[in-house]
């Protein structure tokens, strides 16, 4: 970034972000294993961790005015309107010194994703998805055992069907552009990082620069 205290007038503007932002998208089903992951790619490839769901609950536990809408729509398994969690994720981009992220939980369905692209205007560089079978996905969210309000039968349900109607297909988009990277989330969280590992050294050297990138 700036060489000075403050960024020119070239590195300050929305072009200059946008060129040099790196984002990936972690999707999968609920309990694939995407915030268990997401630290360890923090810890070895030095990129910032924000995941949609945490932007939410935090705007729930601020007292926010769009905390009890938001609360719902949790408690339902829906998907909360992306106005809303689009601009809390550009805050979050903005407010940060790293500008690589790994965005973990979005795009959660098709207006996510043309909310992003029209509001951020910043394509991922890749879609880390964590293939899971329905059955281990529920058997791992029961066992969470976290206290959240969305982590009870009836809601996994819901969350299951949104996950197969909403969030696949915009898997399948990205699929289309050859933007995917495949990982098998039915081993051990240590067999899952080894993949992981291997999708972020494919990434284009500038875009993989980290402190601690020790393979
Ligand atoms: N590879 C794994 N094998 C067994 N259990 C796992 C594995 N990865 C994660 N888990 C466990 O499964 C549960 C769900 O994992 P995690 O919270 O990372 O999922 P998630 O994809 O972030 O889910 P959500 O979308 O609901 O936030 C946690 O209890 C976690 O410890
Ligand atoms: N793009 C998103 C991400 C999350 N939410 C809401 C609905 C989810 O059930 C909840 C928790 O997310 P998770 O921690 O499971 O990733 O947050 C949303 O509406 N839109
Ligand atoms: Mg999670």
């Amino acid at each position: 970034m700036a060489t000075s205290e403050f960024p020119t007038q070239k590195e300050g503007s929305e072009a200059f972000l946008q060129e040099t932002t790196v984002v990936v998208f972690v999707l999968g089903g609920p309990g694939s294993g995407k915030g268990t992951q997401c630290p360890k790619i923090v810890e070895h490839f030095g990129f910032r961790h924000l995941c949609a769901g945490d932007l939410l609950q935090a705007e729930i536990d601020s007292g926010s005015e769009n905390g009890t809408m938001i609360q719902n729509f949790k408690k339902e398994g829906k998907i909360v309107p992306s106005e809303i969690t689009v601009k809390l994720l550009q805050q979050a981009m903005q407010q940060s010194d790293n500008k690589r992220f790994i965005i973990d939980g979005f795009p959660r369905n098709e207006e996510n994703r043309a909310a992003f692209e029209n509001i951020v205007r910043i394509k991922p560089e890749f879609v880390l998805f964590f293939d899971c079978p329905e059955e281990e996905l529920t058997k791992r969210i029961l066992n969470r055992k976290q206290g959240r309000v969305d982590d009870n039968i009836e809601t996994i349900g819901k969350r299951l069907k949104v996950y197969f109607e909403s969030t696949l297909p915009v898997i399948n988009y990205y699929n289309s552009k050859g933007k995917v990277q495949k990982i098998d989330a039915q081993r051990s969280i240590e067999e899952v990082f080894e993949d992981v590992k291997s999708a972020f050294a494919k990434l284009k050297p500038v875009a993989r620069v980290g402190i601690n990138e020790i393979m």
